[in-house]
């Protein structure tokens, strides 16, 4: 029997990396580089394709660059809204299935309360814009699909937040992190288990959120980075995280302060248990120290 062909975009970013090696006994995996087929190009995209003709196609491409996008909301816009558009277009006539990820982004970002999959969204910055409308897209476009609303997402690879801190622990003896927005840290490889196993068990479509269990701030995401990373033998200089209100860091882009998220639908669907945003940085840091 032929191997189904599945297509990875983005197949170089933190999510698409994991996702490379999460899938190998999937089927043939086809992940062109930028350079191979640029995004923004929507008739590369409708010629690759049509040349390719992918069986399945995992979106983890994305304009990621959250302060950016706030001046560049055309990039931003062709790449979370349109190309998920594009591509579930692709894959309803055929009935072939579209995995997409979106954002905690796409919601207001007030109150204490988990996000619930069918509450109101509302976000708050010219990212979560975007993201809505691709994520919505996929939704109303009738194709088979998966569509993942993940949050803080870091890895052994790539640029992210805890590869920032243990950067700056080094060396600062001080740092200041925000403690007043609240979410839960999700490492890509946890992202690319779940959405393996979401294709085997044949979840049915819709959208999920995507996290490990609990939350925790910023700040207090940047403490455990320092003591898991001494309690693996890694020296650093820093002494203190001050916690500060996200009003004395001000940024081009406003950030949601209540990313909590529900993962009650996700569990349910896959009859397991998320595990704990602990357990799963001490593994990330277990391999980006290994
Ligand atoms: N990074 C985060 O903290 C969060 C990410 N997400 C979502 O998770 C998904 C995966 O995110 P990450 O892996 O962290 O992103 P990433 O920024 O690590 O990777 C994005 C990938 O898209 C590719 N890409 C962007 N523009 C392209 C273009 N014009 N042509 C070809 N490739 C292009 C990049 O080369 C990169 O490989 C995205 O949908 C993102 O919106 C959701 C919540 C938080």
């Amino acid at each position: 029997m032929p191997q189904p062909k599945i297509l990875i975009t983005g197949g170089n970013g933190q999510v698409g990396f994991e996702l490379r090696r999460q899938l190998v006994l999937h089927g043939q995996l086809l992940a062109p580089c930028r350079q191979q087929l640029d995004l923004a190009n929507a008739d590369a995209v409708a010629a690759y394709l049509e040349a390719e003709q992918p069986d399945l196609i995992i979106n983890a491409a994305a304009y990621t660059a959250v302060d950016k996008a706030e001046t560049d909301q055309a990039q931003a816009t062709r790449l979370n809204a349109e190309l998920p558009a594009q591509l579930a277009d692709y894959c309803q006539p055929y009935d072939k299935r579209l995995v997409h990820y979106s954002s905690d982004y796409v919601y207001p970002g007030t109150g204490t309360s988990p996000w619930r999959e069918d509450d109101t969204t509302g976000p708050q910055n010219i990212y979560g814009h975007s993201k809505l409308q691709g994520d919505l897209a996929v939704q109303s476009s009738g194709c088979s699909h998966l569509v993942f609303r993940t949050s803080w997402v870091y890895a052994a690879r790539g640029n992210n937040f805890m590869k920032t801190m243990l950067h700056l622990g080094k060396d600062r003896t001080e740092l200041s992190v925000v403690n007043d927005q609240i979410g839960a840290p999700t490492p890509a490889r946890l992202i690319a288990q779940v959405t393996s196993l979401a294709l085997e068990r044949q979840l049915a479509n819709g959208v999920y959120h995507l996290a490990p269990r609990g939350t925790t701030s910023w700040q207090q995401f940047a403490q455990a980075i320092f003591d898991q990373a001494r309690a693996l033998g890694q020296e650093l200089a820093v002494q203190q995280v001050k916690g500060i209100p996200s009003c004395e860091y001000p940024t081009p882009a406003a950030r949601p302060l209540n990313s909590r998220m529900s993962l009650s639908k996700l569990e349910q669907a896959l009859g397991a248990e998320l595990p704990h945003w602990q357990q799963q940085l001490q593994l990330t840091l277990e391999e980006f120290f290994a």
